[in-house]
């Protein structure tokens, strides 16, 4: 007998579950016989006798598929997983890990409040240590090793002193911003203040001097500055590439904003190239904080739909994709809408398919010129195509057997997928990792 008094309700309820429990089949027709309703009641463990909706959890947050799966009850498992609503199990949130994307390193620390001290900047600018790297046409100089334009061939970032640059900053057309400062290996309580060194600051900068002319700047081997962005700036080592993400977004920003969007008038950078004001003293936009002020940064979702067999999943081209390639929809979030919606609305236009349950997985910074990939899977409740030609030239279901194949064997597989650093390659990738059919 429990320490506490049990309602005459709760007392049957107990007594019930524990006749389940025991398997005293006889105990529990005769309950039953009396109190129908007792199946779904729940006990004081958070237990029903028999979990009649798959989705209810217990005090543990356990629902009946993962006790079944936890206790290696491998039928039971699937046979919860394959009902009409096992499209929800098609996403299975808890096996999620969370992932790190191209462009998505945060190798600096941005010390935005720095970015309002002048002084500070200024110093740092001279510092011997600084780093700058330098943009031409909204390319970062680069050196290869060797004179190779192969996608395998990785780049480095040219890196440039004070000393070689300081004249090109002061040219009307050069845009510098201050990017922040290496991460300490071994973070310090200290502050310069009392003489411990600051790690070094990194500035990008934008001119418009002839690019010959600024090749020669540098000691480096086969320096340029790549033509093509959505190739070429996928050959850096991962740290760099975080960075040229946050450095090409913002200076793209400053290249299309030299005029006021509210009143016209010209603009100038502040606050280490973080900000852009108005010049005339009666605008709107210096009154108050405003957007139209700051680099912006346009969320687009992007999602591999799975079909509800959860065994195939919903690929598209566009025209411009290189021969056989297919990858994830992918969309602009429009104003006023969730990204769930989005992902809804951009699959349904595209490829005339209908989505259901929406899981975010990991997003990534696609400085081309400044979006945010959001990076979903959706699990179809529709599975007809009917593609926008406007917007597609394909779109196709394919097994889970055929993307292997493109993922990993190289013999004639159904479609090439795309490259490792996109995060629809990542996403694809990703769903291979998940087991199927749950
Ligand atoms: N990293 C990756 O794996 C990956 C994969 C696919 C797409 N992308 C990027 O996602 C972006 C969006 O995908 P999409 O082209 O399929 O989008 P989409 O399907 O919304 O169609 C693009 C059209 O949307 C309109 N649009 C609406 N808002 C816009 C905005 N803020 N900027 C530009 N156009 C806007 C334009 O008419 C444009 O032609 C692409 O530009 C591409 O760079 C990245
Ligand atoms: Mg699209
Ligand atoms: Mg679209
Ligand atoms: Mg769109
Ligand atoms: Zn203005």
């Amino acid at each position: 007998m429990t320490s506490y008094q049990l309602s005459a309700k709760d007392e049957m309820v107990e007594k019930f579950l524990d006749a389940a429990a025991r398997g005293d089949l006889s105990q529990v027709s005769t309950l039953l016989s009396h109190v129908p309703s007792l199946t779904n009641q729940t006990g004081y463990s958070g237990w029903t006798a028999l979990i009649c909706d798959k989705f209810i959890v217990n005090s543990s947050s356990q629902t009946a598929y993962d006790i079944a799966k936890f206790w290696g009850h491998k039928h039971i498992a699937d046979l919860l997983g394959q009902t009409d609503d096992g499209c929800q199990r098609v996403l299975l949130g808890s096996h999620i890990s969370p992932q790190e994307n191209y462009f998505s390193r945060e190798t600096l620390d941005r010390l935005s409040g720095k970015r309002t001290d002048e002084a500070w900047l200024e110093a740092k600018q001279r510092k011997p240590d600084t780093v700058y790297l330098m943009f031409s046409n909204l390319s970062p100089m680069v050196s290869t090793p060797q004179e190779d334009n192969s996608a395998a061939v990785e780049s480095k970032l040219c890196r440039f002193t004070y000393e070689t640059v300081k004249d090109l900053l002061q040219k009307p057309a050069t845009v510098l911003i201050f990017l922040g400062v290496e991460k300490r290996k071994n973070p310090s309580p200290y502050s310069s203040e009392e003489g411990i060194q600051e790690t070094p600051a990194w500035f990008a900068f934008s001119t418009d001097e002839d690019a010959a002319e600024l090749l020669k700047l540098c000691t480096e081997r086969n320096c340029s500055f790549p033509k093509m962005p959505n190739r070429d700036l996928l050959k850096l080592n991962e740290e760099e590439a975080g960075i040229v993400a946050q450095a090409r977004s913002v200076l793209a920003w400053h290249s299309r904003y030299s005029f006021c969007p509210t009143c016209g008038t010209s603009t100038k950078p502040e606050e280490g190239g973080h900000k852009r004001i108005c010049l005339n003293s009666e605008c709107r936009s210096l009154k108050g904080v405003h957007n139209t002020c700051y680099p912006r940064v346009d969320p687009v979702v992007i999602m591999l739909v799975i079909h509800p067999d959860g065994n195939q999943c919903l690929l598209g081209r566009k025209k411009i994709f290189p021969a056989r390639m297919f990858s994830c929809l992918a969309g602009f979030v429009e104003p006023g809408e969730t990204f769930e919606d989005a992902v809804r609305r951009e699959v349904e236009e595209e490829s005339g398919v209908q989505v259901g349950p929406v899981q975010y997985i990991s997003c990534q910074p696609w400085p081309m010129p400044s979006n945010l990939m959001i990076g979903c899977f959706a699990v179809a409740i529709s599975t007809d195509i009917r593609v926008d030609e406007n917007e597609i030239e394909e779109a196709r279901w394919f097994t889970r057997q055929q993307v292997i194949d493109s993922l990993f064997r190289e013999a004639s597989p159904a479609f090439i997928a795309p490259p490792r650093q996109t995060i629809a390659h990542q996403l694809i990738r990703h769903w291979i990792g998940m087991n199927a059919n749950l």
